[in-house]
């Protein structure tokens, strides 16, 4: 029964700071730095191990990955990194406070930009401090300005396909660091979870999620590893 297990990255600066981040590349906290830590620990207690591991282009993921294989004595293990798994680009709200921005927008107004399955938020503005068209690691991508979920899943899902699936076929463990919203896009496709039912879906930091996959890639089961 192929492995897969999912971790979002631990708590970063923005995090702490409640500011949306997307694409931005925030460091974690020190706190983010335990959990991730904790993170391989559970994985190493519970008797987990892995073949293939695989992140996005963001130090939050990245890190949180590394800290976990190097708990678990794994950092030999193979990373592929990738844009496709970046958290879901948040557009002009890039940098705000999401607190300021509800009493300024109205928190329904908020709440369709972070959760609604297809409204984007608003595009982030050409030449923003935000903006990562100059960024090297981008230089092959065309970067969005902005992205609903609808959007962050149409970029995951091939990803997953194309470059994990296989994996998981071959019979390889994986591992996925990533992303509040990176991750949501594969578990609704996973779990098969509808679109006015996803939005309700809030994945916690540092928690390594488990789903056990028939060979179809369907889930059979989903748990946070904390819980069994
Ligand atoms: O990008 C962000 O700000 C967070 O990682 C996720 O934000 P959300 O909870 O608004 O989806």
């Amino acid at each position: 029964m192929p492995t897969l297990v999912l971790i979002r990255h631990g708590q970063s600066e923005w995090n702490l700071e409640n500011r949306f981040t997307g694409w931005w590349d925030v460091d974690l906290t020190s706190k983010g730095v335990a959990e991730a830590g904790e993170a391989g620990k559970l994985l190493a207690e519970k008797g987990f191990d892995f073949d293939m591991t695989f992140t996005s282009f963001q130090k939050r993921a990245i890190k949180t990955l590394n800290i976990a294989l190097e708990v678990m004595d794994r950092l030999w293990l193979p990373t592929e990194k990738d844009w496709r798994l970046n958290e879901r680009h948040y557009g002009g709200l890039t940098g705000l406070d999401k607190a300021e921005t509800a009493a300024k927008h109205g928190d329904e107004q908020v709440h369709i930009w972070r959760r609604s399955f297809d409204t984007p938020p608003p595009e982030m503005e050409p030449g923003s401090k935000f903006d990562l068209k100059k960024d090297r690691r981008y230089a092959d991508i065309d970067i969005p300005s902005t992205e609903s979920l609808k959007d962050t899943i149409a970029r995951v899902l091939p990803y997953w396909e194309n470059r994990i699936v296989p994996e998981l076929r071959a019979g390889q463990r994986v591992l996925i660091s990533a992303h509040g919203n990176s991750l949501r896009a594969l578990v609704k496709h996973l779990s098969n979870i509808p679109d006015d039912e996803i939005t309700g879906l809030e994945i916690p930091t540092g928690q390594p999620m488990v789903y056990e996959l028939d060979d179809d890639m369907q889930a059979k089961e989903r748990y946070y590893l904390h819980e069994r």
